[in-house]
């Protein structure tokens, strides 16, 4: 892709593990997670995607991701709708929290601390009575199920802008909602998010949650 579009920058996950800096800038811009749900892969739990974002002047333009293990190909493109395999994808219009299905990942830091605030997110959205509460152990395909109505909503604080930008299309051309943690716009380099297929139950998502800091993806 580089020799193709000499022009054009990257930001991919194995490349930031190696120093490279992640700076989004107007220019055309690749935002790859090559394997999102490499713990799963090595264990043969079929939750895996690769996942490819795509922004100009720092805006999301289209985002492809492809369920490797279940031959399903995601794709949403600005303005002209999310799809599964060709099939339009719309996402849920639930506004109950009693009747949403929660998703969201664990995050990569396990001090005490933040286990702690992990749970105690979790307990706050049990007690709220959510319907109930999964991790799958990729970011990029929760956040497609999100698109497919086949949850409601997902958050997490510890995620990158390589595991956000495509699905970030993909839940807006669904119809969704994609917003950060304070219930203020998406920052893609803050590593935390809410989405849903509604503002009221994405609002109600974050009102519940207490932050966890894990930086900014253009500050390492
Ligand atoms: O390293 P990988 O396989 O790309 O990330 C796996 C993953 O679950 O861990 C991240 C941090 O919790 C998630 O955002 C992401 O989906
Ligand atoms: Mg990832």
């Amino acid at each position: 892709m580089q020799k193709r579009f000499p022009s054009h920058r990257f930001i991919a996950e194995e490349a930031a593990a190696a120093g490279a800096k992640c700076v989004l800038t107007p220019s055309p811009t690749w935002i790859i997670d090559p394997i999102d749900g490499t713990c799963n892969f090595v264990h043969r739990f079929p939750t895996v995607a690769v996942s490819i974002g795509f922004a100009v002047n720092q805006e999301l333009e289209f985002g492809v991701i492809y369920h490797c293990t279940e031959e399903r190909l995601y794709t949403g493109r600005r303005g002209r709708g999310a799809f599964c395999n060709g099939q339009r994808l719309q996402v849920s219009g639930e506004t109950d929290l009693s009747k949403a299905l929660v998703l969201t990942e664990i995050g990569p830091k396990r001090d005490p601390a933040t286990l702690k605030l992990f749970l105690s997110n979790m307990e706050r959205l049990l007690h709220a009575k959510a319907h109930g509460v999964r991790v799958i152990g990729s970011s990029t395909l929760a956040l497609c199920l999100l698109a497919s109505g086949a949850a409601d909503a997902y958050y997490q604080f510890g995620l990158h802008c390589w595991d956000l930008a495509a699905a970030t299309v993909i839940i807006r051309e669904a119809g969704g909602i994609v917003m950060d943690t304070s219930g203020g716009p998406l920052d893609l380099m803050s590593c935390r998010v809410v989405a849903a297929g509604t503002r009221e139950m994405a609002t109600l998502i974050a009102q519940a949650l207490q932050t966890i800091n894990y930086g900014r993806d253009d500050e390492k």
